[in-house]
């Protein structure tokens, strides 16, 4: 665990969400978002919705460096301009400095960390919508995962999500959210 910045009261701090592909970051978000009753953001679905594409054909039309400026534009000002919110991020997006810093420094930052082996479960239903797996091995994808590990673990909390489903994350997560607005 970390510092937070205390400017921003603890209770509007966006909620952020990061981890590997697959981890849960879309699924987990909206449900910790309904049970919390504040909006809920998707970096993917946000740019996908803005481009009127699928993340999979900004990768094939733009190319990835064009799709990583524009998660970088979208999420540094999403910190900077907004409070009270749910946001899931793209598995990549945290990998890059300034966004790092900026949902480090105005938001509380969840890493929902999965083991490799639950990882490999989940891997047929997630190829056909994940650029960056279609092109990779199996070994050179572990490699990714074990390398992006070590940077997720710059966070606020770490929040193990190999042993339970969705529902049960969500609402562990907002019970630990509503104790510490609680003492605020
Ligand atoms: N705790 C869980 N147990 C079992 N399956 C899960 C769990 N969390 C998510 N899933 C499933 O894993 C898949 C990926 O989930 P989701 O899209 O939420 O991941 P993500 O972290 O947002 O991925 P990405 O970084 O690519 O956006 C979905 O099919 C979802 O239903
Ligand atoms: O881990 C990644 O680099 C990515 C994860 C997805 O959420 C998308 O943002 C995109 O497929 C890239
Ligand atoms: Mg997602």
């Amino acid at each position: 665990m970390i510092a937070m910045n205390t400017e921003i009261p603890l209770s509007e701090k966006n909620i952020i969400l990061i981890g590997f592909m697959g981890a849960g970051k879309t699924t987990i978000g909206q449900l910790l978002a309904n049970k919390l009753d504040r909006p809920f953001l998707d970096a993917d679905q946000e740019i996908e919705q803005k481009y009127g594409m699928p993340v999979t054909e900004i990768f094939k039309c733009m190319g990835e460096p064009a799709f990583r400026q524009i998660e970088k534009d979208y999420l540094t000002k999403l910190c900077h301009n907004s409070r009270s919110k749910v946001v899931s991020l793209g598995g990549g997006s945290f990998m890059q400095d300034e966004i790092r810093q900026a949902c480090l420094s105005s938001g509380i930052v969840y890493h929902l960390d999965l083991q490799w082996e639950e990882w490999l479960k989940r891997f047929e239903a997630l190829i056909g919508t994940r650029p960056l797996l279609q092109s990779k091995s199996l070994e050179e994808i572990e490699e990714l995962f074990n390398s992006r590990k070590i940077v997720y673990a710059d966070n606020h909390y770490t929040i193990a999500v190999d042993a339970q489903n969705p529902e049960q994350i969500a609402e562990a997560m907002a019970q630990q959210i509503r104790v510490s607005w609680q003492q605020e």
